[in-house]
């Protein structure tokens, strides 16, 4: 370095400072509490991706009701409190009802709705679209109920020929999930082997892998222009492009197969539904139920649809290996209501309290989507008093919400009597008396899930009819069942494990 040069870069330096300082003093958001992080990477450090429920629980004892966090370039504000959630989610109509930009989100899975914003053109119709398609089956086409209740009592035969042999719990759950959803879809009867039902489970891992929210590819969303490079984050770049493979071989495959066969007289699924849309669509003058759309949403209800039940499903079977008195309470509740050949229906699901309790309280546990989707101000707004600049990131963090132990005493103790009365019925959660933070689980408001009550339709009903026939005992010793201690992949899920079911007389 010569003399001459060192004044150049003095004054370079002088400048960076000035700057920094300017965007400091001029963030409306650097007055939220929040740890502390460094110039330009912010808090990205203390961000280990697989812990980030527990790195944000304890920010939220340290910080209080709201606070910021930055990664790299961005800062974003977390809310702790239900009231802020409530807020964010109902309160504030659409203020909060973005997403922020994922353009990886957009390159795998197409105009979906989960990673899409409310102002977006088309979206509010879609999603109106999404949910008449899963209300077609209540209604019309194939009984929803029916469906769940034929694939239970195909998987029940398969456990009792296991005849008390080793099972992987994780594959049961996300077998039977998957031929749901692959009915659901398609609205024919598959079995878990069948290459219809392992396509959707590929593709929905391969989509999760590529977007998970809160990874180093998240630079990509956030610098669109880095995809240029394919030798900067490869490994993402390699993932967003297998799982673009995978949906382009097998479900644009699926998708023209079931346009050529489509018969309005005869509607077998979910896909043939959204055809249907798709048909009555055309001539009206802003149609939005494009290809891209068909293929969006059907990734929503493979994604959101199987993952995060899968989650729920493992968890209970995880409580009752490491409670057997849990599972013989609720067994013995199901006992004294029904005969053991009665095969359990919705219908049945006032007689079995403590077992509505108890999923309530698994989804409050676990919370399988610890800060639900990210969500984004969609204009310039306030919240507990701070000002909230457009296209602000903003988070729910429902995980302490659903810990808070103001709220909860011996939060991270299952207790299903939680939900319950004095005259032991169920508190029905998110009663807005009650502010229960478990309503959070699907989040709340205009950007909540389509497929709650599908999801606790399918809980209740595969849980209540297992329980019946089987008991569930562990093999060897049991992984830790701390929630604290999970890994956070996307959702937040129990380890793996494995059981015996042995046949109950
Ligand atoms: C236990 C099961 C489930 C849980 C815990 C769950 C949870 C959630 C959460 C937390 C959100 C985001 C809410 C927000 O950002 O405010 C969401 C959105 C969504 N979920 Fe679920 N979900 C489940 C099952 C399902 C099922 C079965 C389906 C489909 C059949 C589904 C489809 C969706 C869709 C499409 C969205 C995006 C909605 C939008 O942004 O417009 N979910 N879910």
């Amino acid at each position: 370095m010569t003399l001459a040069t060192t004044p150049v870069l003095i004054a370079i330096a002088s400048a960076l400072l000035a700057y920094l300082l300017f965007k400091w003093l001029e963030d409306p958001l650097r007055k939220i509490p929040g740890p502390r992080g460094l110039p330009f990477i912010g808090n990205t450090l203390s961000f280990d991706q697989t812990k980030l429920h527990m790195i944000l629980y304890d920010w939220a004892e340290k910080y209080g009701d709201i606070m910021k966090i930055s990664l790299f370039n961005t800062t974003m504000v977390v809310v702790n409190s239900t009231e802020l959630a409530y807020k964010v989610l109902v309160k504030s109509g659409t203020d909060f009802q973005g997403r922020p930009p994922l353009a990886r989100a957009d390159r795998v899975a197409g105009k979906n709705l989960a990673f899409r914003s409310i102002d977006e053109l088309g979206y509010q119709q879609r999603r109106h679209y999404a949910i008449k398609a899963i209300k077609g089956y209540g209604e019309g086409v194939t009984h929803l109920e029916d469906i769940i209740q034929s694939i239970t009592i195909t998987l029940i035969e398969d456990i009792t020929k296991q005849d008390g042999r080793p099972i992987d719990v994780d594959q049961l759950c996300y077998g039977f999930l998957c031929c749901v959803m692959a009915s659901l879809l398609y609205g024919e009867e598959y079995t878990y082997d069948d290459p219809v039902c392992q396509s959707i489970s590929r593709m929905t891992r391969e989509v999760l892998n590529a977007v998970n929210p809160v990874s180093l590819g998240s630079l990509l969303d956030s610098f669109p222009v880095l995809f240029k490079q394919n030798f900067i984050l490869k490994e993402t770049q390699r993932q967003i492009q297998q799982a673009r493979n995978v949906i382009d071989e097998s479900l644009y495959q699926k998708i023209a197969e079931y346009k050529a066969e489509f018969d309005e007289n005869c509607l077998k699924g979910i896909l043939d539904h959204l055809i249907l849309i798709q048909k009555q669509e055309v001539g009206t003058d802003d149609p939005v139920m494009d290809d891209d759309a068909i293929r969006g949403i059907m990734l929503d209800f493979m994604v959101g649809g199987i993952e995060t039940s899968q989650s729920v499903l493992c968890q209970a079977f995880f409580d009752f290996l490491h409670e057997p008195d849990l599972q013989k309470i609720l067994q013995s509740e199901i006992d004294s209501q029904f005969e053991p050949s009665h095969v359990i229906m919705l219908k049945d699901r006032p007689n079995l309290p403590l077992l509505q309790a108890y999923i309530y309280e698994n989804l409050r546990y676990k919370t399988v989507t610890p800060i639900l989707l990210p969500h984004r101000a969609i204009r310039d707004t306030e919240l507990a008093g701070y000002k909230i600049p457009a296209n602000t990131t903003v988070f729910v963090n429902a995980f302490y919400t659903s810990h808070n132990p103001s709220v909860y005493k011996d939060p991270f103790t299952i207790k299903p009597e939680r939900f319950l009365d004095e005259h032991g019925a169920v508190v029905t959660p998110g009663h807005p008396s009650k502010y229960n933070s478990v309503g959070l689980s699907f989040g709340s408001g205009k950007k909540s899930c389509i497929g709650k009550s599908l999801a606790e339709a399918r809980i209740f009903l595969f849980l209540a009819n297992i329980l019946q026939k089987f008991t569930v005992l562990p093999v060897g010793k049991l992984p830790d069942g701390d929630v604290r201690n999970y890994k956070l992949v996307g959702i937040l899920r129990p380890p793996s494990v494995s059981a015996k079911f042995i046949r109950r007389q």
